[in-house]
């Protein structure tokens, strides 16, 4: 199916005003503080070195008019003295020297500050998802606000040195407008008059720019997107048996084209207005050059001056051609600042002020009253109306066909998602009560989907209970008790063994084995409930029988769950809970369900007379 793209800004959403450029220019102090924050050494080393240097320019300027009006004097002089013509020399190649050193430690500090704020806001941006919910982080809106902050790391470095190479340059051109406004007054004026319409011009067309850019943030994320399956070893396999590269490169080239149109189109335009009045400047410079010679040539002026003023002159139409066009760069950075404050200052949900504090030991269990269930942003009822109870230290099975709303349970008793009706009890406290950490802690989970940390096997392990990460013993007790010990023992490095192939000296794990590996996370803590979504999936028989043999023993007088559509692992659990639809459809013990016939005796039976 045709896919529809918004062809220009105006379709997709508000556009952005040159007012809001402006408006954005008040995250620049915050930014500022950051900065300083990332180092205040060079931070000072950086401010003081633009300082001294933005004084450079009008010094070599000055001593170089003294140079020359030195020169004419000793040429029509009788009695020559060349000293003070050879120290102003001296001076003028020391003020160069100094302006070349100045440049480089300037550079060389804004490389680093620019490297040390930009890992520390990568690392906000991280600290900051990992506050946000499941349910935030799924709605597109804040996915693309996160995008944006992610993305423009390096527009906040250039911010960086945009923002401090602009107070540099506005020293620099206070002291060289005192010397023309010194001599000269009227130079002023036509400078002003020839760079405000080039000023105008440059600050509407960032804020079309980053109009445009913004309104296509979800694009722009499907083409990164795009750029991801086509081009990784992940997704190679089926790249290559299925021949999609043709589907995959298409669908990008269309997409990327659009966007390089559009993009183009405003280049374009702004690269032809913005040389029409660059002309403008042109004019005026060589206007007022005109008028300096003629300035000269009636006595006004000596020939020193000539070169001070017309220096002086064009310098400062560059500086502030610089200072305009660095002003329309930062405003516009100053939107993207906007949107990594945006996303740093959002508001995390609480779900209680005050917290109750977890029982100790949890005496009764849960209880599930009328829980209903709906994804943000769906009017799907995913659950609609389930109850009931799981004892203390029962072991119960979640049964039924895909879809059935197994999963979304175990996420709403972990607190992902809050039911949209109806409440869950632990030990007759609603568990929203809880601090929210504190409950979490208290499980021991493996979900279906668990990630492959391309990390090393004993940090894979860890990740269960980060901070036994050198504990060898807890590491090695998890391993052994999920039969991810096999693994350990067949990797050359064992256990500092780098996963995945991405790294080097990295190895990739069967499917089993990695499923072994995660299985473990779940045993590095003593938890009090232990959920294993579908933890045997991939296991062969002999290691899925060892898996639950050892887990049943392990699990004795905990509370657990297990999801899985194994039947000879279900049958092993005190109760079975069987879901439909999002329902309950029965519950009980595998004897109870096999008597009663219905979908568990069913489906039981089909399983079974596949395997004879
Ligand atoms: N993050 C999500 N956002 C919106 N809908 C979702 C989300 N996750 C799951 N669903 C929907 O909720 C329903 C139940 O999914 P769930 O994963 O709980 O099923 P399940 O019983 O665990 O299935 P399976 O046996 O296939 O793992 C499905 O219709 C699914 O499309």
């Amino acid at each position: 199916m045709a896919r529809s793209i918004p062809t220009s800004i105006s379709e997709k959403g508000k556009k952005t005003s040159v007012q809001d450029s402006f408006k954005a220019l008040k995250t620049i102090p915050r930014f500022f503080k950051e900065i300083y924050r990332s180092s205040p050494t060079l931070f000072f080393i950086n401010s003081l070195s633009r300082l001294f240097n933005a004084f450079t320019p009008v010094v070599i300027l000055w001593v170089g008019k003294m140079i020359i009006d030195e020169i004419i004097k000793q040429v029509f002089a009788t009695d020559k003295d060349f000293t003070q013509l050879w120290k102003y020399v001296l001076i003028e190649f020391a003020a160069a020297i100094l302006s070349d050193l100045l440049g480089r430690v300037i550079n060389l500090t804004d490389g680093l500050l620019g490297d040390l704020y930009s890992n520390a806001s990568s690392e906000k941006i991280i600290r900051k998802t990992a506050e946000l919910t499941i349910a935030q982080l799924e709605e597109p809106e804040f996915y693309d606000k996160l995008e944006r902050a992610r993305t423009q790391t390096n527009s906040r470095v250039d911010l960086m040195s945009n923002a401090l190479g602009q107070a540099e340059s506005m020293i620099s051109m206070v002291s060289l407008i005192a010397g023309l406004v010194y001599f000269e007054p009227i130079l002023i004026l036509i400078l002003i008059v020839s760079i405000i319409p080039s000023f105008i011009n440059e600050a509407k067309f960032s804020s079309t720019r980053y109009s445009l850019a913004r309104s296509w943030t979800s694009e722009r994320r499907e083409l990164d997107y795009l750029r991801f399956i086509g081009a990784n070893n992940q997704t190679a396999k089926e790249i290559k048996l299925f021949g999609l590269t043709d589907f995959i490169a298409e669908r990008f080239k269309n997409l990327s084209s659009d966007y390089y149109l559009i993009n183009k189109k405003l280049s374009l335009r702004q690269s032809f207005y913005g040389s029409l009045f660059n002309i403008l400047g042109v004019l005026s410079y060589y206007g007022a050059y005109v008028y300096i010679i003629l300035r000269v040539l009636s006595g006004g002026i000596t020939i020193g001056e000539l070169t001070f003023l017309s220096g002086s002159f064009n310098r400062l139409r560059t500086n502030l051609q610089g200072f305009f066009s660095r002003f329309t760069r930062i405003s516009e950075s100053a939107l993207y600042l906007q949107d990594y404050f945006d996303f740093i200052d959002l508001k995390i949900e609480k779900t209680s002020e005050l917290k109750t504090e977890m029982p100790k030991i949890i005496k009764e269990g849960f209880v599930l009253n009328d829980v209903h269930f709906a994804y943000p942003g769906s009017e799907n009822e995913v659950l609609k109306g389930v109850s009931f109870k799981m004892k203390a230290g029962e072991k119960m099975a979640f049964v039924g066909q895909n879809g059935a709303g197994k999963t979304t349970l175990i996420k709403l008793f972990l607190r992902f998602y809050e039911p949209t009706q109806g409440e869950i009890l632990l030990d007759g406290i609603n568990i929203n009560k809880f601090d929210v950490d504190e409950y979490r802690n208290r499980f021991g989970v493996i979900f279906q989907d668990f990630f492959k940390y391309e990390f090393t096997l004993r940090e894979n392990i860890a990740v269960g209970n980060i901070y036994e990460v050198e504990n060898d013993e807890v590491i090695n007790y998890a391993a052994s008790k999920s039969l991810a010990e096999q693994v350990v023992s067949e990797m050359t490095d064992g256990l500092e063994q780098r996963l995945g192939r991405r790294f080097y000296k990295g190895t990739e794990l069967s499917g089993g084995q990695w499923q072994k590996v995660a299985l473990a996370r779940a045993y590095m803590k003593d938890a009090d409930i232990m959920v294993l979504d579908e933890p045997t999936s991939a296991l062969d028989a002999q290691a899925e029988f060892d898996v639950f043999e050892r887990f049943i023993a392990l699990t004795k007088g905990k509370t657990s769950i297990i999801i899985s559509h194994r039947f000879s692992t279900v049958r092993m659990a005190d109760r079975i809970l069987v879901l439909q639809h999002g329902k309950v459809l029965e519950l009980g013990t595998h004897q109870d369900l096999m008597a009663d016939p219905k979908l568990y005796a069913e489906l039981f039976a089909l399983q079974a007379a596949g395997y004879q």
